[in-house]
């Protein structure tokens, strides 16, 4: 199988933690796409979905599937989210694709998270995918020196054309390189106070309580 194999394999198997006629939180990315379109295919059992991004928020109405406001919502049962990374504590980094703040908030009103991976996110310490952290753009080099002045090697995230990537929040993303990152939450917190920074890509805090990892020999169930 190959990865994309894999991640539909998983996104599949994500149905069965879907509840009966729920609003449930969807996330962003590959992996999520693909469980977007798979429940597509049970969508008369839900009520809708709260999206974590622009783009799933697309996806999900274009499948016919009602997406609601998250100030609409006061919690979900479940979100359902790939991840960048994942370690033996569920803790993950997310923000690859940028959307990590939305996702967050998504997180912070579910019941429990549940975190669709393939096995190559899997690690035994987070930080070697370059940690993504949203900044207000008018703080982001003030926000860059605090993040090396901890070992960090932050970089400007640009677009192919070498334009600053913008968020759907309007901001900027920093993702710093070199971070072994062994308190995951007492990380999350100090660089979340740092003034600028609008969301760290760490979820320690909001870290999965289930985890469907697909490998070869099929999805490998973890609840922590
Ligand atoms: O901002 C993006 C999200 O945190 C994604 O959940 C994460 O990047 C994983 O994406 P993918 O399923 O494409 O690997």
């Amino acid at each position: 199988m190959n990865q994309n194999d894999l991640k539909r394999l998983v996104a599949q198997k994500a149905i069965e933690y879907v509840p009966l006629n729920a609003i449930i939180g969807v996330g962003t990315g590959s992996t999520a796409d693909l469980f977007i379109d798979e429940l597509a295919l049970i969508k008369d059992n839900i009520v809708g979905a709260i999206a974590s991004s622009e783009r799933t928020k697309q996806r999900l109405e274009g499948h016919g599937i009602k997406v609601f406001d998250v100030n609409e919502v006061e919690s979900v049962p479940v979100y359902i989210d790939g991840a960048d990374e994942i370690d033996p504590e569920g803790n993950m980094i997310k923000g690859g694709g940028a959307a990590h703040t939305r996702e967050k908030i998504c997180a912070s009103i579910a019941e429990q998270f549940i975190c669709i991976a393939d096995a190559s996110k899997e690690v035994k310490v987070l930080g070697k995918f370059p940690l993504p952290v949203e900044v207000v753009p008018l703080a982001r080099q003030a926000v860059a020196r605090q993040l090396s002045d901890l070992g960090g090697q932050p970089v400007w995230r640009k677009n192919a054309d070498g334009s600053p990537l913008i968020t759907d929040n309007g901001c900027h993303i920093l993702d710093v390189h070199g971070l072994n990152i062994t308190e995951p939450l007492a990380l999350e917190i100090q660089l979340s106070i740092i003034p600028g920074v609008l969301t760290v890509g760490i979820f320690a805090q909001n870290a999965a309580d289930i985890a469907l990892i697909a490998t070869e020999d099929g999805v490998k169930v973890t609840e922590y």
